[in-house]
């Protein structure tokens, strides 16, 4: 399965219509993802990156003749899930996100993904930021997959090696779960197989979500919550 968002809260009335708009909101971000990397990596003259600017600019118009006043929040997707589409890191509408694909297979939250020059931190390798914003991600998977909702409390990281740009891979599981306290690691591993980046992470269920916590939703597995 892939993992993410939560079970939807509110059913979803139209699910072919739903999965048309997702498509081809994907579709948009991947081909503007392409343009962030070309905008990036493009050596053209003056002239002619000045010469680029009217057609961006029409495009970006035609965007919001119908757009969110802001962010787009958690909404129902097509498979029933919540989800936040705007998200860095997995949003399928956001160009910025690579985006990651996380699988979460009742142990282990896994995702492979590749990253280019619009991500570049050292020379030629990935911005610290972002691995730590990959990891987040990716351990923060695991706790809505066992119906856990949790935020990250604390994110500690061990950059071991500069993480190359190019093909990556990240994995997180469950060390503990102490309450509504779930201790997670997780790894970068660049396409050797080496790892670049270790991540330990603390995420806690926030008090607004325990209240609402009475019954699990999704995967809770051994991981039903506690009483009260
Ligand atoms: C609804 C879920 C949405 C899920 C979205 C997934 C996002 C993916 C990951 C992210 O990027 S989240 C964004 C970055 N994280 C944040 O913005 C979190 C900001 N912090 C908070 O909102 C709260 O501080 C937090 C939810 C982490 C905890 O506040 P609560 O008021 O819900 O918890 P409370 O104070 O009752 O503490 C519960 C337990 O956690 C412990 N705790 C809380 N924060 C801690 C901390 N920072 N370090 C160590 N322990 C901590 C606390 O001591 C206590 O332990 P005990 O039960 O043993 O007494």
């Amino acid at each position: 399965m892939t993992a993410g968002g939560f079970d939807a809260l509110v059913p979803v009335t139209d699910p072919d219509a739903l999965r048309e708009q997702e498509q081809a909101g994907a579709a948009l971000a991947d081909a503007v993802r392409e343009l962030l990397d070309a905008t990036v990596r493009t050596r053209l003259d003056p002239a002619q990156l000045h010469a680029a600017i009217p057609a961006v600019r029409e495009v970006t118009e035609s965007l919001l003749a119908d757009a969110a006043d802001g962010p787009r929040g958690l909404e129902p997707s097509s498979d029933g899930r919540m989800r936040v589409h705007g998200n860095p890191m997995v949003g399928a509408l956001n160009p910025f996100a690579p985006p990651l694909r996380i699988d979460w297979d009742g142990e282990r939250a896994a995702t492979r993904f590749t990253v280019g020059a619009a991500y570049e931190g050292p020379p030629g390798c990935l911005h610290g930021g972002i691995a730590a914003a990959v990891l987040d991600q990716v351990l923060g998977v695991i706790p809505s997959s066992i119906g856990l909702p949790a935020m990250t409390a604390t994110l500690d990281l061990r950059y071991r090696r500069p993480t190359p740009l190019g093909e990556l891979s990240a994995t997180a599981w469950l060390v503990e779960r102490d309450g509504w306290k779930l201790r997670l690691e997780g790894e970068l591993t660049d396409a050797e197989g080496e790892v670049t980046v270790s991540a330990t992470g603390l995420f806690v269920v926030p008090r607004v979500a325990r209240e609402h916590l009475g019954t699990p939703t999704g995967d809770a597995g051994e991981f039903a919550p506690p009483a009260g």
